[in-house]
């Protein structure tokens, strides 16, 4: 590599590795491995298999995940596009596939831009239970937002708040939480020169006062009984087995669940073998650390101080409970109103729009463009309710309907005329800056509803009343991802019956949704978004 790594980095090290060292020096010489992660929310890891345009090699710690070799190009393929697969760093594979996490599981991954790992979770709810993934910097949970959506995720909620704002609106709530924790870098210098220009003698110590801070709140907002994984991809212990140690000894309810050791994963360093080290020198992939922190039943207040605090925690845990059962309400009334909704009786009377939905916030980033709703709550300027909020709604399901026979479950959000299906009640998430409180599935535009490109992308062609597949072997697909409108002759369609082939249409690339048309007389007119073009 070109950029000189850093002498006290070296040292540190020598020190950890002792005779291993020389092996260790010796990784910097060779090219970092590349990777892909199967996305099974769209695709079988057998069936990628089977059509993969580049060879895989297993990652033996992630059996969705597969080396690419030298020359593949992942990212230039369609299947890139239509979400079947995740460009990932082998070893940033590990962490998740030790969270255990299970489908209905209420997961939080903490600290989650670009989302890696969070698609990864995604990928084992299979759609069912909750995923809210956050980020501190708001600037990367555009990424964040987007690969959500790139890879069809129906129950996924993205925040861009503190680990402490989450634990206080949340506590005890998550069966599962990651912390992909922010960290000096150390074990990706081979594929990342910039982390290594960052990095200084004292960055570890800045990182490890994060890093406290957010284990802290991640055991406030744990469910007893819950796991915490905990990993960071540097070398340096104070990161890694001495702040596991730390936390474990002002936590005592908490106990390490031993990985290291066994299969690709060597034991961890000094006071913690039961944590796991992924090294370069041992595995094909970057060095990565990961501790996993098993909760053991009792009733929880760690993290919080003094009686005050106490007693907040509880009042906002009653208060997440309440709002709770009144959505839980609110979602009776909503499949009331809409099941007296069809396309052609849109009577609308017995909908109840004050607890149909949480309203439109006409402030926030809706109100600047974006449809990213803010800080949602009263400082977010407080909804609209009423007739065109009920009339929207009715619209909304006559629209699925047609499209897809039932409607999405979960709770409606509006923002603005933007409208979100989110595993969670507006309620629980009031007064946190929420990037996207659930699925996009469209907006109104002038008495209409426009499907969302999220919406589409989530689909299985199956579900859809109308879809067309292009294949990517003959071009047709990589002109749809360029914006391109395309002749498609009627009898390409798959129209199912009772439905009329003029509309919206379900564009799959070799059977895979990717986004929108709407067909009429032979020619598709492209719905995919500008800014996810193909260029
Ligand atoms: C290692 S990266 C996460 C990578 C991600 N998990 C993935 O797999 O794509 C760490 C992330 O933590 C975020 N971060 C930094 N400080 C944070 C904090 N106090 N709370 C939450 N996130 C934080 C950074 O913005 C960064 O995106």
């Amino acid at each position: 590599m070109a950029v000189q790594l850093p002498g006290l980095f070296m040292e540190r090290m020598k020190e950890l590795l002792g005779t291993e060292y020389d092996q260790f020096v010796d990784t910097y010489k060779q090219s970092p491995y590349g990777g892909i992660r199967v996305n099974t929310l769209k695709i079988t890891v057998d069936e990628l298999r089977g059509r993969s345009p580049f060879g895989l090699e297993p990652i033996p710690w992630c059996p969705t995940g597969f080396y690419t070799g030298e020359g593949a190009r992942p990212g230039k393929h369609p299947y890139y596009h239509a979400g079947l697969y995740y460009i990932q760093e082998p070893s940033a594979m590990a962490p998740v596939e030790l969270l255990g996490v299970q489908p209905g599981d209420r997961v939080l991954d903490l600290c989650a831009a670009p989302g890696g790992k969070s698609t990864q979770i995604a990928a084992k709810l299979q759609g069912e239970g909750l995923l809210v993934t956050n980020d501190l910097h708001p600037e990367r949970t555009k990424a964040l937002a987007k690969n959500l959506e790139l890879y069809g995720v129906r129950n996924g909620i993205v925040l861009n708040e503190s680990p402490e704002r989450i634990a206080a609106a949340f506590p005890g709530f998550f069966d599962r939480i990651l912390i992909d924790a922010p960290c000096s870098g150390e074990g990706m210098f081979r594929k990342d020169e910039d982390m290594v220009k960052q990095w200084e003698p004292e960055t570890p110590a800045k990182y490890a006062g994060m890093q406290r801070e957010i284990l802290a709140a991640a055991a406030a907002a744990l469910k007893p009984g819950g796991t915490v994984v905990y990993s960071t991809c540097t070398f340096a212990l104070e990161e890694n087995e001495e702040m596991i140690d730390g936390f474990l000894s002002g936590h005592p309810q908490f106990s390490l669940v031993p990985v290291g050791g066994s299969g690709s994963f060597a034991a961890g360093l000094g006071p913690l073998p039961g944590a796991a080290r992924l090294w370069p020198h041992k595995v094909k992939g970057e060095g990565h650390f990961m501790a996993v922190l098993r909760h053991d039943g009792s009733p929880d207040i760690a993290g919080v101080a003094d009686i005050e605090a106490r007693a907040d925690f509880i009042e906002a845990k009653t208060d997440l409970i309440e709002a709770r059962a009144n959505f839980k309400e609110a979602r009776a009334d909503f499949k009331e109103a809409t099941l007296s909704v069809s396309p052609r009786n849109r009577d609308t009377r017995s909908a109840s729009p004050a607890k149909v939905s949480a309203g439109r916030a006409d402030s926030g980033r809706a109100g600047k463009g974006g449809r990213g709703p803010g800080k949602t709550g009263a400082a977010a300027g407080r909804q609209v309710q009423g007739t065109g909020e009920e009339a929207s709604l009715a619209v909304y399901a006559g629209f699925i309907q047609e499209l897809l026979g039932k409607l999405p479950a979960g709770y409606p959000i509006w923002f603005g005329d933007h409208l979100y299906i989110s595993p969670l009640p507006r309620e629980a998430l009031d007064g946190l800056k929420t990037i996207r409180p659930g699925w996009y599935v469209g907006h109104m535009k002038s008495g209409r509803f426009i499907p969302g490109h999220p919406l589409a992308t989530a689909l299985h062609p199956a579900e859809s009343s109308r879809s067309v597949s292009l294949s990517s072997a003959s071009g047709e697909a990589v002109s749809y991802l360029k914006g391109e409108t395309l002749s498609i002759p009627e009898e390409r369609l798959s129209i199912k019956a009772g439905h009329a082939s003029k509309g919206y249409m379900l564009v799959c690339i070799d059977g895979f949704s990717a986004g929108w048309g709407k067909w009429q007389d032979g020619m598709l007119k492209n719905e995919y978004p500008a800014g996810w073009r193909w260029t």
